[in-house]
């Protein structure tokens, strides 16, 4: 059997201000940053340690996984970054307000472009300054896998490719591995890992912050899973994502 956490990250700033995110590389907020620390307290009171450690190309992660590591004392180990657990590309409605959004195109609509499978968020142009085209950090990256906006569907295809051709094979080789990224790339990943149906997959929402245990048998199939800390603060941080418009004491 084997273990392996997934952490999305701390509360960012966009979260705080209910903007929609995607791959724009907004810092964490103060709360993030507390997130952070505490996912790694939580970690090391649970008797967890890391050989390795994946993450995205985008701070929030990379800080929530440095966070984290730091209070396990484990700054030490090689982290892998990669755009393929970037966030899920939310188009053209990076930086908009979630909110307003809901307010100009229906509930449903938002909802839809938010959780379902493969309907597409509206798609950036090239000449947008939020093209990633433009972000040297994507220099490497081939045109092809460059987004204009993603679904879901999508998503699923690029993590799930890291998953098997870098991440599974040093699971099997017996390292314990951390992936610290992004609540629709953590989505995509779950979705795989658990085949989640098409339909089903609308009603996941992963909470900022909270480590999530798996134990998988030896074809990495999930025989267990379980988040670390407090299951009222867990369940209120699902809700609060589930509905980012609820406020949270
Ligand atoms: O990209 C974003 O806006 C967030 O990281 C995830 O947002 P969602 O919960 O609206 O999909």
């Amino acid at each position: 059997m084997y273990t392996l956490v997934l952490l999305r990250h701390g509360e960012s700033v966009y979260n705080q201000g209910n903007l929609f995110t995607g791959w724009t590389d907004v810092d964490l907020s103060e709360k993030g940053i507390h997130e952070a620390h505490e996912a790694g307290k939580l970690m090391q009171r649970e008797g967890l340690t890391f050989d390795v450690a994946y993450t995205s190309y985008l701070k929030r992660a990379i800080k929530t996984l440095f966070f984290a590591l730091e209070e396990m004392d484990l700054l030490w180990i090689p982290v892998y970054k990669t755009w393929q657990l970037n966030e899920r590309h939310y188009g053209a409605l990076q930086g908009l307000s979630k909110l307003d959004t809901a307010k100009k195109y229906g509930d449903e609509q938002v909802m839809l472009w938010r959780r379902s499978y493969d309907v597409l968020p509206p798609s950036l142009t090239k000449d947008d300054e939020r093209y990633p085209r433009n972000d040297i950090r994507y220099k490497d990256v081939e045109d092809k896998y460059i987004p204009l906006t993603e679904s879901l569907k999508e998503t699923v295809v690029r993590v799930e490719d890291y998953w098997n051709r870098e991440i599974a094979p040093q699971i099997k080789d017996g390292k314990k591995v951390i992936i610290a990224a992004h609540g629709n790339s953590l989505r995509a990943l779950i979705k795989y890992l658990e085949n989640i149906g098409n339909q089903e997959i609308l009603d996941l929402n992963i909470p900022t912050g909270t480590p999530l245990v798996y134990k998988l048998d030896d074809d990495l199939k999930p025989i267990d899973k379980y988040y670390l800390g407090s299951e009222e603060r867990t369940e209120q941080k699902i809700e609060k994502v589930a509905d980012p418009g609820k406020i949270m004491e």
